[in-house]
């Protein structure tokens, strides 16, 4: 294993929080620890992106928001990791391709907030990533409507775990998703980059 990359054992399990993280916020903090324990993990990564595909605007650049998460996060069983840029990969589906033939037999889940399962049929190989891994959604304020009755949710709806059963996410072959109603936080990028408390 390369000695720049993170460190997981064959059968763990890894939660992968992909985010712009521009800037990282008590939100994300929020659903890390949610996921940590929802769905029995024993590690989250962050995984600060080089840039979300489908945003035009380029975020800030990722050293600082790779200072900024390692400030914001700090969690013996969490790490913050610019993988994706290390590994020249941008679109998640190419993410998790390379992580699973770096990391055998490690138990990957896609982390996400409710709003990215809302418009996730936009993403390249949408369906090859929910054939991939498992994926825990956590609830955030907003429109839950269009989270639950988006394509990608109508598309696997045999496939989601009930909330109670979010332990076995890790466990079950994909596709599976598993949508968690945990206690909100409402924190966003945007709203901190509108008040200027963030400058790209
Ligand atoms: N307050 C929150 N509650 C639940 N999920 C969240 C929250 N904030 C961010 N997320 C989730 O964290 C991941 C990374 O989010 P991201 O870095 O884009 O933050 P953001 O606040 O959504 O940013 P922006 O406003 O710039 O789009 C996404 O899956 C997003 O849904
Ligand atoms: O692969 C894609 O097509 C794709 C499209 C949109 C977003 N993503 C990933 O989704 C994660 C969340 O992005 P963001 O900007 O909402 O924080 C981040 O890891 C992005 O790289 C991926």
């Amino acid at each position: 294993m390369r000695s720049d990359l993170p460190l997981a054992r064959a059968g763990q399990t890894v939660g992968l929080l992909g985010g712009s993280f521009d800037p990282p916020h008590a939100g994300h903090v929020h659903i890390t620890r949610q996921a940590l324990r929802q769905f029995g993990l024993d590690r989250v990564w962050w995984l600060v992106s080089p840039g979300n595909p489908l945003k035009s605007e380029g975020p800030a650049p990722l050293d600082r928001r790779m200072d900024r998460a390692r400030v914001v996060m700090q969690h013996p069983r969490v790490e913050i990791t610019d993988i994706e840029a290390r590994i020249g990969t941008r679109f998640t589906a190419q993410t998790l391709a390379a992580l699973i033939r770096l990391y055998p037999g490690v138990r990957f889940v896609w982390l996400m907030g409710a709003d990215n399962l809302a418009s996730f049929h936009k993403w390249e190989q949408w369906q090859e990533i929910f054939e991939t891994v498992p994926i825990g959604v956590l609830a955030r304020p907003g429109d839950r409507t269009a989270a639950r009755c988006s394509v990608a949710a109508t598309r696997y709806v045999n496939r989601r775990l009930r909330a109670a059963q979010s332990r076995q996410l890790p466990w079950v072959s994909p596709p599976a998703w598993c949508f968690v109603n945990v206690p909100m936080v409402n924190f966003s990028s945007t709203e901190i980059r509108a008040r200027g408390d963030w400058v790209r």
